[in-house]
């Protein structure tokens, strides 16, 4: 059976990719919101959305396939049990278990075509769009000042992170912030129910965990060794438990837990490391100490099901070792200038999207950074970022990989 789903490494050709177009989530960001909702300032949304569709159209430029999230998932809402019991557990998470909120928004998402569903429950549903005929002691006592029954879900357009694509198979993650959360259920929908992943795709670890891992963090540097982030989104016991799943059932055989700071900058692995080529890599420098070296733990299989972890802080040693290769180039953002770095990767400097080995797509903010690829013999498509940028995420966030070409 050939699987819908096939990635083995970060930079083969790009087949085919998921994209989540930002719609009115966007506009139901206010300063007072930001923080819960994870962004830092309030992208302008018709720009946002031009930037987006010219990001879509350059990806389509390569020849490469782009699916929408939520088209998906209104496809794999199709069949009305499926999108009854979806409803229910989407309103359950959105925290309304039972009672005359639960109904009140049942009957109101219920009515809509399965497309105006999923725009309505990503955009987020206002106190003010539903009557409860009969309020119950929920809707009039908690969270008076929250002008949300179901809170928006902005970040959808980072489609890399609730899930992650891994050899035939994915990881639909558990993520670390409320504010997230209910994206991978979409996820489990899209590839429990839709026509063209239903019944044919490995779940390499589900999100019915208490331990956090995101897509941000899982880099699949070959068709047998992973890069995770320990990170402020990913936990050392998430890193281990889909490890031992990968050992057990697929080719994997190295994981690489690679140690970052836990801050909102650079909240996950993919905002200060990337993989460009087969043995070319965007590092920022601020992830480094003084002799370029970063904690990192390496994660084979042991014996009867259990894993050997090995602690190193050559990184360059590491990746030569398990990509088999005799040099590896770490290429600095902003040029490891000190001011220049670290306004880089803000803006995501550091986070390409290669879409084959040595070709990348980034922001055209990130000067600085994109000339160095250049130097270092990278093709280098850039895209608009003044509005996406602001949700502090670059090309490979807003994008998963749902087949590559093998290398
Ligand atoms: N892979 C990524 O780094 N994704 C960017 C996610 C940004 C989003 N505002 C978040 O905080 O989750």
């Amino acid at each position: 059976m050939t699987s819908p789903i096939h990635v083995t490494s970060e930079i083969g050709k790009l087949k085919t990719v998921m994209l989540h177009r930002p719609g009115r989530e966007i506009e139901n960001i206010t300063p007072d919101y930001m923080e819960r909702l994870l962004f830092d300032d309030i992208p302008y949304l018709p720009i946002a959305q031009e930037e987006h569709d010219f990001f879509a159209q350059a990806l389509r430029d390569q020849g490469i396939e782009v699916l929408y999230f939520e088209k998906l998932a209104a496809e794999a809402l199709a069949s009305d049990d499926v999108r009854k019991e979806f409803l229910n557990r989407m309103i359950a998470e959105s925290g309304y278990v039972a009672g005359a909120t639960h109904d009140a928004l049942y009957d109101y998402l219920y009515q809509m075509t399965p497309q105006e569903m999923v725009d309505k429950i990503i955009e987020g549903v206002r106190g003010t769009d539903i009557d409860i005929a009969q309020p119950d002691l929920q809707s009039v006592s908690e969270n008076t000042d929250w002008p949300f029954l179901m809170d928006p879900m902005p970040n959808a357009y980072f489609t890399r992170d609730p899930q992650a694509s891994i050899g035939d198979g994915i990881s639909i993650n558990k993520m670390t912030f409320p504010a997230r959360q209910r994206e991978s259920l979409i996820t489990e929908y899209i590839i429990n129910h839709h026509p063209r992943f239903a019944g044919q795709v490995e779940v390499w670890r589900d999100r019915n965990h208490e331990s956090h891992i995101e897509g941000g963090d899982e880099l699949v540097l070959s068709d047998h060794v992973l890069a995770i982030g320990v990170s402020q989104r990913t936990t050392a016991d998430a890193i281990e438990d889909i490890a031992r799943n990968l050992f057990k059932d697929s080719n994997y055989d190295t994981v690489i837990a690679i140690s970052i700071p836990h801050n909102h900058a650079m909240m996950h692995l993919d905002t200060v490391f990337t993989m460009i080529n087969h043995d070319q890599f965007t590092v920022h420098p601020a992830i480094l100490d003084d002799k370029g070296e970063v904690d990192n733990w390496v994660l084979h299989p042991g014996k009867d099901g259990e894993i050997t972890i090995e602690h190193h802080t050559d990184i360059k040693a590491v990746l030569k070792q398990a990509l088999n290769k005799p040099e590896i180039d770490l290429i600095p953002t902003g040029n490891g200038d000190p001011i220049v770095a670290p306004r880089e990767q803000w803006n995501d400097g550091s986070n390409t999207l290669a879409i084959a080995p040595g070709e990348v797509v980034t922001y055209n903010r990130n000067y600085v950074s994109n000339a160095l690829l250049k130097e270092h013999g990278i093709l280098v498509h850039e895209v608009r970022s003044s509005e996406l940028s602001r949700g502090r995420g670059g090309p490979r966030c807003m994008s998963c990989p749902i087949v590559r070409e093998d290398l």
